[in-house]
């Protein structure tokens, strides 16, 4: 595991500028070295204008496509049309954009049983991945409550050591949700955590403060052979 990088910039349109042209970078490499770039999208607001910019020629012609593989790191278990989907807001956001195969997005199911659903996932990114089931680049958020995925405080996905997707329970908004677990991220070659806004202030004070606790589910992120990098931006650096 090597030193987390931590990126501080001015607002979340810098922020997301510097992840796109960090996200362009990092498939132009994994293609150089193995032919394809495999990465996991986050869900939530934040990634939104990295999609976004993603989407604009000047990014999108520096991607080949037909090389990428994308993958969700957490899905919301509602249909893929329902505006909480993070596959949605990717779709809306890039997707729908860029000449990338319909072979190469690997859209969470959330059809039936969560349990069904999250074994399903795990089998497509085991057929993806192969044994090494790492991922040439995780991309992660952070919630104000320090969950990261959908890898919530107090929830019993927290300790799973085997699975590399699993359902879980979400009590504090009484829903289901497919997430990575541990065990996958941490297998990530880069992960890259995109936090903005003021209100992710009180929980990152307590994770970059001198001899921290373990308190939050993000700071179970530590790739073993990999690198992280906290995009961050003023506001949630400050709280201002
Ligand atoms: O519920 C979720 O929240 C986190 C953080 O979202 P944001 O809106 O604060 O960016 C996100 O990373 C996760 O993927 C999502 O499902």
């Amino acid at each position: 595991m090597s030193t987390p990088v931590k990126l501080i910039w001015k607002d979340k349109e810098a922020l997301s500028l510097a992840a796109a042209y960090y996200f362009v970078d990092a498939c132009a490499k994994s293609i150089a070295t193995n032919d394809r770039f495999t990465v996991a999208f986050s869900g939530g607001s934040t990634p939104k204008r990295l999609f976004e910019l993603l989407a604009l020629p000047e990014f999108s012609s520096n991607i080949d496509w037909k090389k990428v593989f994308i993958f969700w790191s957490d899905e919301r278990f509602v249909p893929h049309t329902n505006d909480e989907s993070n596959y949605k807001t990717s779709k809306i956001a890039l997707l729908d954009h860029v000449k990338i195969p319909k072979k190469n997005i690997f859209v969470t199911p959330t059809k039936g049983e969560p349990a069904a659903c999250a074994a399903e996932y795990e089998a497509s990114v085991k057929a993806v991945l192969g044994k090494s089931a790492s991922f040439d680049l995780t991309l992660l958020g952070m919630g104000d409550d320090g969950h990261t995925a959908s890898l919530f405080p107090g929830t019993t996905i927290l300790s799973e050591q085997k699975r590399l997707v699993k359902e879980v329970w979400v009590e504090s908004k009484q829903t289901w949700r497919i997430s990575f677990t541990y065990p996958l991220i941490n297998k990530s070659k880069q992960v890259m955590l995109l936090v903005g806004d003021a209100n992710k202030y009180p929980v990152l004070k307590k994770i970059f403060a001198k001899n921290a606790k373990y308190l939050f589910p993000v700071q179970g992120v530590n790739p073993a052979k990999g690198q992280t990098i906290w995009m961050l931006d003023e506001a949630a650096v400050t709280g201002q």
